[in-house]
């Protein structure tokens, strides 16, 4: 800190922090401003910024936010951080909306956000849900201020429960839970019985219904239970110290006890961060959470199915429009009492919320129950291609391909140019309208990436769709992995069968390398230095795919022109580096040659899943 300088910060500091780091957040206290004398109060806002999981920051966030923030106040001038980052414009600001959430028993109400309009009443529930813990750092002590266990899975991402009386009643933490017991009730609506139950037999449709479960597609992925997320508790270090000797990370305990983890979850729990912060808002941005309306405000019809993270039910709302509600699912509790709200759902929502694309599902809103259960409103598609390839007769032709290949890699290339990696495109992730447009959903799974590459967790992609370099074990990986599973995908198209269909990784490999050939430092520079390389492999040194797509058949085939083939053996190809990219696919010369691509309109369309 410059000599003889007054350590207040000021609004412009905070302007500038936020600039750099999009969340920082100067919460007065009674007194004024708070004094960041070595930045460590603006860390401690920063770090509570991230409503979502304030346990994701590693030590060395802290020390990098804290060198940043004494450099800013130092030199009084807005400078960028020295690491190089790039973020996508998703709009990561949930935890800056504060809002009351409606369900039966609360009543609805918007409120403005903490950093452009400080409210008393707001401040002093915010202040009231804080508790103060000391954190060892590198020797010393930093406050921290902590939030309190959320009291909804949505004040985790931002909802702050609040009563409907005045925001002046609010003294303390207490009252307004004790308000929030008797505030007012909502009669319930004619839809109250539909939803006030878990159970999804009550509309009486189960008969009707097509519950997907998840191990339809063999090799699903586990979700990686940590993922970032709980590897800095230090509360939580037997476990983590347990899960770095399953997963070979290395672990370490400082001499303070604190948990040291280097390893690719920590990274993407660096990672996560950046996922929070903000750089400038996407075209649309649905500002979902100034208001979550009820469930209720929506009549059940049928569930259409249930996957990992979430039923996904057909709705109707009051004008008689017909939606999809996915119901976020809590797979795991401690993900309750910990972090308020389940990561993967966090996510998409925040993905699907701030995107806007037509090859992208789109969300209207979300909405809570009486349980407080979480449910995104999405435009309703009405057929998955996974679903519809297992009822069709006979393949897509080529000239449907085309189209269909074309809405998918416009929708990847916006993902990727987002720096948005989707990490689990396959069949069944892909929506069909009956007005031809496809749809690419469940983004549970996505994540921001930035350059340069950090290692993220190797346990993504549905095992089918899964690139060679994440099954060897590249813990660096990028949007090639995206491009392989296009590259599945465009072969099951054509085929009406997944392409590699592996029941385990290991056999998932052996069948990508019986098809494709043995990979080799040749065609692939570093692949002998991947994890995974050194296994024993049957040797298959030829590329064979040609065979399952022909140029011409009388066996029925699917046939392939060799500049479709062409595309198709650019999306496997072995190299991330050399694998084609969405924007190069969408300038294939495949896609120029007859038959061309049909267009959405002339699509064939199929009878309804119901
Ligand atoms: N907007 C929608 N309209 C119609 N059906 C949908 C919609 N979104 C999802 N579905 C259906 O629900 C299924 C599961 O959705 P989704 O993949 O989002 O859930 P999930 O729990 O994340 O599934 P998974 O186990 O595949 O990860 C889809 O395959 C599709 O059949």
């Amino acid at each position: 800190m410059a000599a003889g300088r007054v350590d207040v910060p000021r609004r412009s500091d905070v302007g500038k922090l936020n600039r750099v780091y999009g969340h920082v957040h100067a919460i007065p206290d009674k007194n004024g401003y708070d004094n960041p004398s070595n930045g460590r109060n603006l860390v401690a806002w920063h770090k509570n910024g991230f409503n979502l999981a304030p346990r994701r920051w590693g030590l060395e966030d802290v020390v990098r936010v804290k060198n940043d923030v004494t450099r800013i106040l130092d030199d009084g001038a807005q400078q960028p951080p020295q690491k190089k980052r790039k973020f996508s414009p998703i709009v990561w600001d949930l935890e800056e909306k504060e809002v009351r959430i409606s369900s039966r028993n609360r009543v609805v109400s918007a409120a403005t956000t903490l950093s452009s309009h400080p409210s008393p009443c707001k401040l002093s529930n915010i202040v009231s849900n804080q508790a103060v813990k000391k954190q060892p750092v590198n020797g010393n002590l930093i406050e921290e201020v902590e939030h309190l266990p959320p009291k909804s899975p949505l004040a985790d991402f931002g909802c702050v429960l609040y009563p409907s009386q005045p925001c002046q009643q609010f003294q303390d933490n207490e009252q307004g839970q004790d308000l929030m017991g008797k505030e007012n009730c909502q009669a319930p609506n004619i839809f109250t019985s539909r939803w006030a139950s878990d159970s999804d037999d009550e509309d009486g449709s189960q008969s009707e219904e097509k519950i997907r479960s998840s191990s339809l597609e063999s090799g699903e992925f586990e979700r990686d239970e940590f993922e970032g997320d709980r590897v800095l508790s230090n509360q939580r270090s037997c476990s983590v110290l347990s899960a770095c000797q399953d997963e070979d990370m290395e672990c370490k305990l400082d001499s303070n006890g604190v948990m040291d983890i280097d390893d690719m979850r920590d990274e993407d729990a660096v990672m996560e961060q950046s996922d929070l912060d903000v750089e400038e808002p996407a075209g649309r941005s649905v500002n979902m959470l100034l208001g979550c309306r009820s469930v209720f405000e929506y009549e059940r019809l049928n569930k259409i199915s249930e996957g990992t993270y979430g039923i996904v039910y057909r709705a109707k709302d009051k004008m008689g429009e017909i939606v999809a509600l996915k119901k976020v699912k809590i797979l795991d509790r401690r993900d309750l009492e910990e972090y308020g709200f389940p990561l993967t759902s966090l996510r998409e929502i925040n993905i699907l919320a701030s995107f806007h694309h037509p090859s992208i599902v789109k969300v209207k809103e979300v909405v809570v129950d009486d349980h407080d259960n979480v449910y995104m409103v999405m435009e309703y598609m009405e057929h998955d291609f996974k679903g519809l390839m297992d009822s069709m007769k006979r393949p897509f032709s080529t000239s449907d391909v085309k189209c269909l290949m074309q809405q998918l890699l416009e929708g990847v290339k916006y993902l990727h140019d987002n720096w948005v990696l989707h990490r689990d495109l396959k069949t069944s992730n892909l929506l069909l309208n009956n007005q031809g447009e496809l749809k690419i959903c469940d983004f549970g799974m996505a994540r921001q990436y930035g350059s340069p590459l950090k290692p993220y967790t190797t346990k993504v992609v549905t095992q089918w769709y899964r690139a060679p370099e994440l099954l060897l074990g590249a813990k660096k990986y990028s949007t090639a992995v995206d491009m392989w599973s296009v590259g599945c995908i465009m072969a099951e198209l054509l085929a009406k069968e997944p392409l590699f269909k592996g029941t385990s990784e290991i056999d998932q490999l052996r069948k990508i390398f019986d098809t494709l050939g043995n990979p080799s430092e040749k065609i692939w520079a570093g692949f002998s230095e991947l994890p995974g390389a050194k296994a024993n492999y049957s040797k298959q040194p030829y590329n064979l795919l040609r065979r399952k797509f022909p140029a011409a058949s009388f066996i029925g085939s699917p046939v392939l022109s060799d500049t479709g083939f062409d595309l198709l053996n650019r999306l496997l190809t072995y190299d991330p580096e050399k694998r084609i990219t969405a924007d190069d696919a969408l300038n294939h010369d495949w896609f120029r040659e007859l038959p061309l691509p049909k267009s959405k309109e002339f699509l064939p369309t199929f009878p309804p899943k119901m």
